[in-house]
């Protein structure tokens, strides 16, 4: 099945920051979002994983397909690393945590609880989250910050595993992720109002 956008118009603060977003995503691909620094892109990923309504236009093929993994890496801090991937397991109703452990190194790590990793240890962990979810269309967020070079690999690596297995992926990056991806550059969708001076959602800050 395939994500696709129609249409789309999305603001932040209450001011659209994109209008007119379209695409479709088929399995098995990646798709990765460019644009410079406050072009809008986080926003579209947090609308495509339903955390907050378009002004108009429509999605189909996300709600319970999306796994989301943004700049917060929402990890459990008083839990241990194996922990944190059991508690995820058990929300998303799947039981698979060794493969996840194992795509990002994370055995050594496996006892410590998450709260004393290092940013790139968490940054993995978070990452490895998405492989317990069983979902298939991927939303990241700058995946790749705070990585080193052998983390980015393996990133690339569960990537690349989960769009040969029909997954697919939506991708906001600033660096490029040594594989062939289509992108789509959302500046082309700049809403004509995008004057944000005053606007909040401070919901969200
Ligand atoms: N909580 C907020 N309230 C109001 N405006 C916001 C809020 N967060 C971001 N914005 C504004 O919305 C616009 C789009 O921001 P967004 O975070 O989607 O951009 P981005 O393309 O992801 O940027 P970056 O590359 O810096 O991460 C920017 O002008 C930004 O300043």
């Amino acid at each position: 099945m395939e994500l696709r956008v129609d249409n789309l118009t999305i603001a932040r603060g209450g001011v659209p920051v994109l209008a007119g977003v379209h695409f479709v995503l088929p399995a098995g691909r990646a798709l990765v979002l460019r644009g410079p620094n406050g072009a809008g892109k986080t926003t579209l990923l947090r609308t495509l994983a339903g955390l907050q309504p378009a002004l108009s236009g429509q999605i189909s093929g996300a709600g319970e397909r999306i796994a989301y993994a943004a700049h917060a890496d929402g990890l459990k801090a008083m839990l241990s690393v194996t922990e944190n991937l059991q508690f995820w397991a058990e929300i998303f109703g799947t039981r698979e945590t060794d493969a996840a452990l194992d795509a990002y190194a994370l055995r050594p790590l496996a006892e410590r609880m998450a709260g004393t990793l290092s940013a790139g240890q968490k940054r993995r962990l978070g990452l490895a989250r998405l492989l317990v979810t069983g979902r298939p269309v991927w939303v990241l967020d700058e995946p790749t910050v705070s990585l080193d070079t052998a983390a980015v690999a393996q990133f690339a690596a569960a990537l690349q595993t989960h769009l040969a297995a029909g997954g697919s992926a939506v991708i906001a990056t600033h660096i490029d992720l040594g594989f062939k991806a289509a992108t789509l550059d959302i500046a082309s969708f700049r809403a004509a109002s995008t004057l944000l001076a005053g606007a909040s959602d401070e919901a969200f800050l």
